[in-house]
């Protein structure tokens, strides 16, 4: 995609000739390229040409015994005698450092007579000129050596007011600010790469830091940095420059004229997209310098945390509706907040859970162990495949596309996860002190975290309790992408992020409460392109939740052509039940022991006292000679029930469904969810046996 703009020739001209300016403004030294400093430097530099007068004999006074002291230095020989004193050798070198002194003392001699000489017969020849030129070269030199020098203690401020940046951005205030920072030392300098440019939003500049100092180092003293230029921390970014350009001293700074996280939201193009492919990363938002920045949902887990209120919500939406907009994922979404944030999901989401109650914790499990059967089944299944189509027992694009492999992305999302995974109901009522709810959620999820992504499942979780009781470091470990709005202590921002990213220089409690939307992303897991060293500070866009409605009826509708609307969005909530072998892989994944019973839950299930509703109803209306497959709308039909209720049913009843749970039966134009006559006895048949 290409952003552009149709222009004449004359705009063009105009445009060239304004780089050109630009360009050419960008090689002065900073204070002269902006209007307004500029004003501010020829002031200074009136005023300081007013004054000297005054102040040139003060600088003569002290020049004449600054030259006079080097002059002595170097006739008494000083360094040479110092070197030899401190090393204990002053003895042996006595007799060479008596001579040196000597012949400097008759070179003085000699110079100063030769010049008072020649100063004689030229004033004979052109009489007072000759003094006055004289006197007047010998007190300038003087007085420039004299003069005060910047950085020298006791030297005043020269702007007269607030520093600008424009001044700041200076060589000589630079270094000033780089040594007053700790960042580099008091007798060290620094060289430009780049020299002070200014634009539209701030000021860049491209420096190489002394020898043996690495930006690493000066990025962590970010904030003391941001005070020796009399910025707000939010308004300056450190960057390292690498690769062929850059090295480990290089460093890119960058000062906004204003803070950029203040500017107004820029709407999601998402907002007004056709359709997106999730394989592509999904906007997500833009630096402060406007470097557009896309989140990766493939191959990755998302955490997002802040403190409640700073956009969380908003923020998980991106990525939530980037699946949705792409008719092969499949979306599957748990509100933990349990208001309407997420509705419009509703439309499109293959599974959809509205709230955190035990009863909608207890779907979640089922929805993850579902999932989880799934992944174990699509690892079987890319085991089998050709090598062309299947080069790395991952999902391809193509394989993710074709409904026939049955193995779209899949992207899950959880909003305020703590909800969920706080949830201490025994997971058995029958066990009390037995598992809870909330770390089965958690087990599932290490587990789909761990293997999901190359079978093509994603997470996305935003909490706002990132800490290790809430999220332990077995899921958390697992999430490879970490988004960390405002948080109120830099050890919440280190929980999002990681550990060690304080000591890095990221730190998400430094954000302004003022800045919604506004956080810090880091590619913990170096499987996406974003970086694990350094953070990236993102302004993320802006999407209202009836833009997202929208985007959704637009991913309905390409689902509907595509045949790929599935589950909860067309009725069928029917969930399948975990193989047994999956179950000990995901306890295997949990790091707990492998709980034995994983069968007799199953079984527990199935076996009844007495035949399950559904069951019975069902007994009574299908044929002995019916077969094969079957639409499952048409088996609620024929006993009257609501079909989703129906699925529901079915599921709690034992009922397998095939593997392809979505197929074409009877003629019917799109693929509608399915089971088998099969199915159906062998529920029953194990009822009545176990009763
Ligand atoms: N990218 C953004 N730019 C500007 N404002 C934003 C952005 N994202 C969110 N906001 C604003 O921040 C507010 C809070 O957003 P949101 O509801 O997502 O927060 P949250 O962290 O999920 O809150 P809670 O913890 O209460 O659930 C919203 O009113 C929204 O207008």
């Amino acid at each position: 995609m290409l952003d552009g703009e149709l222009v004449d020739e004359a705009e063009y001209q105009r445009s060239r000739a304004r780089r050109l300016a630009e360009a050419a403004r960008s090689r002065l030294p900073a204070q002269w390229q902006d209007p307004t400093t500029a004003k501010q430097a020829a002031l200074v530099m009136t005023g300081r040409a007013a004054v000297m007068p005054l102040r040139y004999p003060g600088a003569v006074l002290r020049g004449t015994a600054v030259v006079s002291r080097a002059w002595w230095q170097w006739v008494r020989v000083a360094d040479y005698y110092a070197a030899a004193k401190s090393t204990d050798t002053l003895a042996v070198r006595w007799q060479d450092i008596a001579t040196v002194r000597r012949r400097r003392t008759w070179l003085s001699l000699g110079g100063t007579l030769a010049a008072v000489t020649g100063e004689g017969v030229w004033w004979l020849c052109q009489g007072g000129v000759a003094v006055w030129l004289t006197s007047g070269i010998v007190t300038a030199v003087t007085a420039i050596a004299g003069r005060h020098k910047d950085g020298a203690g006791g030297r005043k401020t020269v702007m007269g007011g607030a520093r600008t940046l424009a001044f700041t951005m200076g060589g000589d205030s630079l270094v000033e600010a780089f040594r007053a920072a700790g960042a580099i030392g008091k007798a060290e300098g620094l060289l430009f790469v780049q020299r002070p440019a200014n634009d539209r939003l701030g000021w860049t500049v491209v420096i190489d830091l002394p020898p043996s100092r690495k930006a690493s180092d000066v990025i962590t003293k970010r904030e003391a940095l941001a005070s020796a230029l009399a910025v707000d921390e939010v308004r300056l970014i450190l960057e390292r420059v690498r690769g062929d350009e850059g090295h480990a001293g290089r460093l890119s700074l960058w000062v906004g004229h204003s803070d950029p996280y203040a500017a107004a939201p820029v709407v999601s193009p998402l907002a007004t997209a056709e359709s997106w492919d999730l394989w592509n990363p999904a906007p997500f938002g833009a630096t402060a310098r406007g470097d557009k920045v896309a989140l990766p949902v493939v191959w990755t887990a998302v955490l997002i945390g802040a403190i409640p209120r700073m956009g969380k919500t908003f923020v998980m939406r991106l990525p939530l509706t980037a699946a949705a907009l792409d008719p092969y994922v499949r979306l599957i979404v748990a509100d933990g907040k349990g208001g309407k944030d997420h509705r419009p999901f509703e439309q499109v989401a293959h599974r959809f859970i509205r709230d955190a109650r035990t009863d909608s914790a207890r779907r979640l499990i089922a929805v993850l162990e579902e999932a989880a059967a799934d992944v174990e089944d699509r690892f079987s299944r890319l085991a089998d495949m050709d090598d062309e189509l299947c080069p790395e027992s991952k999902v391809t694009p193509q394989i993710t596309r074709d409904p026939a492999h049955g193995m779209p992305l899949t992207v899950i999302g959880i909003d305020e996860i703590q909800n969920y995974l706080e949830n201490d109901t025994p997971l058995d009522p029958d066990e009390p002190k037995g598992k809870k709810v909330g770390q089965r959620i958690c087990d599932l999820l290490t587990y789909i975290a761990k293997t999901g992504p190359a079978a093509g499942y994603s997470l996305v979780l935003a909490t706002q309790k990132p800490d290790a009781k809430v999220i332990p470091d077995k899921l958390r470990g697992q999430l490879g992408t970490r988004f960390a709005l405002k948080t109120m202590t830099y050890q919440a921002s280190e929980t999002i992020l990681g550990a060690g990213t304080y000591k890095a220089g990221m730190d998400a409690s430094k954000l302004l409460q003022s800045h919604k939307g506004v956080g810090l992303l880091l590619g913990a897991d170096g499987e996406s392109a974003l970086s694990s060293g350094e953070a990236l500070t993102v302004r993320t866009h802006l999407l209202h939740i009836a833009q997202i409605r929208s985007a959704c009826e637009r991913g309905r509708a390409a689902r509907d052509a595509a045949g790929t609307l599935t589950g909860d969005a067309i009725g069928d909530t029917a969930l399948g039940v975990l193989p047994p072998e999956v179950a000990a892989l995901i306890d295997e994944a949990a790091g707990g022991e492998v709980d034995e019973p994983a069968a007799e839950v199953v079984d527990a299930v199935l076996v009844d006292d007495e035949l399950p509703e559904v069951l019975g109803l069902l007994v009574d209306v299908i044929e002995d000679d019916e077969q094969g497959l079957v639409a499952v709308a048409d088996l609620a039909a024929r006993i009257g029930w609501e079909p989703k209720r129906f699925g529901e049913a079915l599921t709690m009843a034992g009922v397998a469904r095939p593997q392809a749970r979505r197929q074409r039966v009877n003629g019917s134009a799109n693929a509608v969810p399915v089971v088998t006559f099969e199915a159906i006895r062998a529920a029953v048949v194990a009822r009545t046996s176990a009763a």
